[in-house]
């Protein structure tokens, strides 16, 4: 590797691993780095506070706890930073993506359009140069030297540096699949790429500081467990606190020292600790599945989806969409219809054009003083005016309504061809021409024909009993839209529908308080990316989709959902859990200690000592060095994450509720009567 071909899952907390972080946990302990975990960082202050009082008034059980309580900061920070080491290796090799190479920028071709640039003259440059807006032409066997869209040309990119997929891609100007990465290689052919990006904030540059963590930020649900957690905190401050009191005025004096102690048990210092390990983890899990997720929100989001929208061309489908044949009708000749075809796609740079030229042969030229009329998802329309006269292509509801206002008629057969392509899944193209101000003639049809990814149908079986409805969004006609949704098998679709249309959707499917995800491609999907809860592009798709979403796919599999939303659940399920058996573990060593420490002052106590600790000095001992060990035990569950079965979601949270709050109240009673027995044969406790 290559950054994500290194997917392996190592050993999670081998002396390798805690080797390699130590230096990472050690700037930890840094209590400004701490601010973000108040319950770590009142660990770090009490560690302090009994440093301070066992070197004033030496004794075993201060060094003891003094001792316990720095490993128990040392283990929280360490988790942190052994969740972070995972992606160290990938951010390397990474970086060897980043080498300086040569670009060849195009004189002036900045401000030219898409034709011709080609041939144009070009100055050799350094790759760390190149800024957005500057067009540079890349050779086969030559690194794409920035990330950018492919102008002009096609040809085979070689991008398993990135993806890890070793099969070339196609990458070919116009349509969905313009998007290139910096650092990849061309293959064959020549193309002219305008870059999109400046230096330093390259795709590469993103996925960098993506698996190397920096740019993790918490997610709102986090915050508010920190909050939680520091709320208990300041509740057991007060306890602590008033037991000094309570304890010195009933003649049972306990020291400061001890009453630390006390606190670093009573407060959370389990899922404190593990916390911050839990969200890296789960963004890493993500990486090693090919995906890359911009933010630890959508993550999250991802666990509670509903719906699920998919584009259909270049989603659901491979998209490839290409001109297989056409179909004439009876009073126009197949010279006109192919002569019209065409002439409508001759300058259309989009890959349904130019397979529209393939298949019905070059040779001819654009008429010179002809203007081009381009694609857009609006008109949905493409072609050209020559003179007074108007040839165009497109789908069959814009088609129709130009002849319409024209007065032109719509004869049984063109619309019998657009139903017959339709129906087989196909996406039909119109041809038509209009003379001066005469009425549009509809000459044909050419059938464009795209392929449904395979398995697709399973997976989307698979969502449904996780109880995801699946709904493809599409701006081709109706009929086709049903033939494919059939056979792909979503529960329902949208079709002729705008890059507008998309995003309403999506905002109707939020007002009802659903959780909306959005897989698609293309930039008409941009808008839709961005409004989605969870927004995942497909890395064969355009900058913009890349940009608006929170997630992108290296494998352009949107079925990869799937993962992506047990992930989420997987995080939520393992957070839950571990604060569920923190907390318990705390209300537990509260009853296991306390009796133990209250029982040499109060003799009526005894009933409730059910521990039968050997010493309130081992009582203490004991709890804290437990404490500290919880954390190493559990740092492979926080990092592996529970395991999560699809399953109703009540049920889970019973069994969750059962296994981690009871064994996380049961847990110190064994624990600490164990190492109770240990402690206790060291003189002086
Ligand atoms: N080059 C073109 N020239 C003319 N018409 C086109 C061209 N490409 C596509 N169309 C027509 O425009 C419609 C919308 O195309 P577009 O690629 O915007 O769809 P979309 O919204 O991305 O949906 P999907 O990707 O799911 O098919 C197509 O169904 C087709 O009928
Ligand atoms: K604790
Ligand atoms: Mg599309």
């Amino acid at each position: 590797m290559n950054a994500a071909v290194d997917r392996t899952p190592s050993s999670i907390l081998g002396p390798a691993q805690l080797g390699a972080a130590l230096p990472g946990a050690l700037r930890k302990l840094d209590p400004r780095a701490l601010l973000a975990t108040p319950v770590m960082l009142v660990v770090e202050l009490g560690a302090a506070a009994t440093t301070v009082l066992t070197a004033l008034d030496p004794s075993v059980l201060g060094v003891a706890v003094t001792v316990w309580l720095w490993l128990t900061v040392l283990f929280g920070a360490l988790a942190e930073s052994v969740a972070e080491g995972r992606g160290k290796a990938q951010a390397a090799s990474l970086r060897a993506l980043q080498t300086e190479t040569t670009a060849r920028r195009v004189r002036g071709g900045g401000s030219r359009g898409g034709r011709g640039l080609l041939d144009l003259a070009t100055d050799e440059v350094a790759s760390t140069d190149l800024r957005a807006g500057d067009v540079v032409v890349v050779a086969a066997g030559e690194r794409i030297p920035g990330d950018g869209d492919v102008v002009e040309g096609v040809a085979s990119v070689d991008e398993s540096a990135v993806t890890g997929e070793s099969a070339p891609v196609i990458r070919e100007s116009g349509g969905d699949r313009c998007a290139v990465t910096g650092g990849t290689t061309v293959l064959s052919d020549r193309i002219a790429v305008r870059i999109t990006s400046d230096p330093g904030q390259s795709f590469v540059d993103r996925m960098i500081a993506l698996v190397e963590g920096s740019q993790r930020q918490r997610t709102p649900n986090e915050i508010a467990l920190n909050v939680l957690l520091g709320s208990l905190t300041v509740v057991f401050v007060a306890v602590c606190t008033s037991l000094y009191f309570v304890a010195d005025h009933s003649g049972a004096r306990q020291s400061v020292l001890v009453l630390t102690a006390l606190l670093v048990c009573l407060i959370p210092t389990t899922i404190g600790a593990l916390l911050s390990a839990i969200g890296i983890a789960g963004m890493d899990r993500l990486v090693r599945r090919n995906v890359l997720a911009m933010s630890g929100r959508a993550v999250e989001a991802a666990g509670d989806v509903d719906v699920l929208l998919l584009d259909k061309t270049g989603t659901i489908t491979h998209g490839n969409r290409r001109a297989h044949e056409v179909l004439t009708v009876p009073g126009v000749p197949r010279e006109r219809l192919v002569e019209a075809a065409l002439l409508s796609s001759l300058a259309d740079e989009t890959p349904e054009g130019r397979s529209i030229v393939e298949l019905l042969g070059a040779g001819r030229e654009v008429p010179a003083g002809a203007t081009l009329v381009v694609f857009s998802a609006t008109t949905r329309m493409s072609g050209l005016d020559d003179g007074d006269r108007r040839v165009r292509k497109g789908a069959a509801s814009a088609v129709c309504a130009w002849a319409r206002e024209s007065g032109g008629s719509q004869p049984q057969a063109v619309l019998d061809a657009v139903e017959t392509v339709s129906a087989s899944g196909g996406t039909p193209l119109v041809v038509a021409e209009q003379i001066g101000a005469g009425p549009v003639r509809l000459l044909g049809v050419v059938h464009l024909k795209d392929v449904v990814k395979e398995g697709i149908r399973e997976r989307f079986g698979e969502m449904r009993a996780m109880g995801i409805r699946t709904v493809m969004i599409t701006g081709d006609n109706a009929v086709t839209a049903a033939a494919i949704a059939r056979e792909a098998g979503v529960d329902d679709f949208l079709a002729e529908a705008t890059p507008e249309d998309k995003m309403a959707l999506i905002r109707r499917e939020q007002a009802g308080g659903r959780m909306v995800a959005m897989c698609g491609d293309g930039t008409n999907d941009a808008p839709a990316l961005a409004q989605a809860d969870v927004g995942v592009a497909m890395n064969t798709g355009t900058t913009a989709a890349k940009e608006a979403g929170n997630m992108v796919d290296l494998d352009s599999d949107p079925t990869k959902l799937i993962e992506v939303v047990e992930i989420g659940k997987q995080l939520l399920i393992t957070r839950g859990a571990l604060t569920t058996f923190s907390v318990a573990n705390d209300v537990a060593k509260y009853f296991a200690i306390l009796p133990a420490m209250f029982v040499v002052a109060f003799p009526q106590l005894d009933g409730l000592n059910v521990m039968r600790l050997s010493s309130p000095g081992s009582a203490i001992v004991s709890a804290v060095v437990f404490n500290a060990l919880v954390i190493v035990a559990l740092i492979p569950l926080a990092l592996r994450g529970v395991r999560y079965r699809p399953a109703a979601a009540d049920a889970l949270l019973r069994r969750n509720l059962l296994l981690y709050g009871l064994g996380g109240f049961v847990a110190p009673f064994v624990g600490i009567k164990l190492l109770d027995l240990l402690v206790s044969l060291v003189p002086g406790l």
